[in-house]
């Protein structure tokens, strides 16, 4: 696909940096280098070049040369790598802006024309997206094998099948005509399109998986006021992130902190201690507690060990982890208080190492099972529900005709194609390419 523009950007991180990398894409990329550089070096060989705004020097840099088809985007790419001063880049791109046909590139535009070019597939762009903001092992990883095309082969691998399956049925609607051939071929294609609808559930309850990876497990603190909830979040998060005072009723809104639990995203807020009888501020504070703790995937539910008053996490969704707190002040008839599943002190540390590794086992747990390849967008998991019913209505229809049956087959194909952009894209490109920054 030939594109107008030659686009061109800052492909590389803020400034000023060590060395800042200008990409160019695009026909009048060559151009670009010979007009900015000493010449067009081989291709895909760094050359260290001078580069000039007329006679005078701009800065000395490696210079290196992508030609079509053969680059990111399938286009002509040229690469600066240049000293990564502000005035330096912003030098070297005013000069480039300035011939005719190139302009700066908008966000995610070098990707959209690697896209256009078929270097890449929808659901590789949208994984590409998340490794650039993959902040914990566990989302680097999710992202990459996205992005090495790992999911795209899954569903290419569905796709097949179904249009075998689907092959093999018409094959012996063709058969019965003659009235000849029982029905023994779509037996088995049954059996593996059974096979099939089972494996697509298993992946689409991958999905809270990806979930937990993507955005976090939610851990939510709970406890009466004065539980040491305060103090518990800052020892997690390490730092003062909550006012902790010996008043009753020192927090009233939500306060999260987002940690990194063995490679996993952990958001832990803390709540207003729960009690009856609280004013107006608490009150609301108390109601906002309970409603995220409905929602957490794991609640702390905290006691002070030298005056425990115990709350009601009965409602609580997720699991609930028993915790008595101040261990230090617990005099000898508490020191081994039972009914709690961790005793911890903030003052002195101890129990600290092993609640943290509580919180990362139970996290991991929600996790483990879900398999290496999961549906990262909620794109993803309606796409394949919409495939899904489709086969289920294939399957579930035994009375109806093969050709309806196996145009239910196809349909499952066409939302499949759908996902890794195979079918009808172009409404999704515009949301898609919105999540990138310039220069990607
Ligand atoms: N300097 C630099 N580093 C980078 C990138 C880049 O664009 N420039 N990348 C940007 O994301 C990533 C690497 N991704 C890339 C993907 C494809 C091609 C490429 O030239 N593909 C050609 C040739 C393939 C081959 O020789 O095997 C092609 O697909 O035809 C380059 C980088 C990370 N590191
Ligand atoms: N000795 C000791 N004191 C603690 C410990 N944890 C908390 N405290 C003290 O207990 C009091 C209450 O602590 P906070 O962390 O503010 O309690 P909270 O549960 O957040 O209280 P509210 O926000 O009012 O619901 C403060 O004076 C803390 O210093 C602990 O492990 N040991
Ligand atoms: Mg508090």
């Amino acid at each position: 696909m030939i594109f107008g523009d030659t686009i061109v950007a800052l492909s590389s991180g803020r400034l000023p940096s060590g060395v800042a990398v200008i990409r160019v894409s695009g026909h009048q990329t060559r151009f670009v280098i010979e007009t900015i550089c000493e010449f067009v070096p081989d291709s895909r060989v760094a050359s260290l070049q001078t580069l000039r705004r007329g006679k005078e020097i701009l800065d000395r840099g490696l210079v290196l040369f992508f030609p079509t088809p053969h680059s990111f985007t399938g286009e002509d790419v040229a690469e600066l790598q240049v000293h990564g001063g502000r005035a330096t880049v912003s030098s070297i791109l005013h000069e480039i802006t300035r011939l005719p046909q190139v302009r700066l590139a908008e966000a995610g535009e070098f990707t959209r024309r690697a896209f256009m070019n078929g270097k890449l597939d929808l659901v590789q762009t949208e994984a590409l997206a998340d490794l650039i903001n993959a902040e914990t092992e566990a989302q680097r990883r999710l992202a990459q094998r996205n992005s090495d095309g790992a999911q795209s082969r899954l569903y290419a691998e569905w796709r097949n099948r179904l249009v075998n399956a689907r092959a093999l049925i018409e094959a012996d609607i063709d058969f019965s005509d003659e009235g000849d051939v029982p029905g023994s071929v779509a037996d088995r294609v049954w059996t593996d399109v059974a096979a099939l609808s089972d494996q697509i559930s298993a992946h689409i309850r991958g999905y809270s998986a990806a979930e937990i990876i993507q955005d976090g497990f939610h851990v939510v603190i709970l406890g009466a006021p004065n539980a040491g909830k305060s103090s518990l979040l800052n020892a997690l998060a390490r730092r003062d992130a909550a006012i902790v005072t010996d008043e009753p009723g020192t927090t009233r809104d939500v306060l999260e902190v987002v940690l990194d639990i063995n490679g996993l995203k952990v958001i832990v807020a803390d709540t207003a201690g729960i009690r009856d009888g609280a004013g107006k501020v608490e009150s609301i504070g108390i109601e906002k507690a309970r409603a995220r703790g409905r929602d957490a995937d794991l609640v702390l539910k905290l006691e002070d060990l030298t005056d425990p008053h115990p709350v009601d996490t009965s409602w609580a969704a997720g699991e609930v982890v028993r915790i008595g707190t101040k261990l230090d002040l617990a005099s000898a008839s508490h020191k081994r208080p039972s009914g709690y599943d961790h005793c911890i002190s903030t003052v002195t540390g101890e129990g600290m190492t092993s609640l943290v590794q509580t919180i990362g086992d139970i996290a991991e747990l929600k996790i483990r099972d879900a398999g290496d390849i999961l549906p990262s967008r909620l794109r993803h998991v309606e796409l394949l529900q919409d495939a899904l019913s489709h086969i289920g209505s294939a399957l579930r229809d035994v009375h109806a005709p093969l050709e309806i049956r196996a145009e239910e087959l196809r349909l499952a194909t066409d939302r499949l194609g759908r996902i890794t952009g195979a079918v009808d894209v172009e409404e999704l490109l515009g949301v898609i390419f919105s999540q990138f920054c310039i220069g990607k």
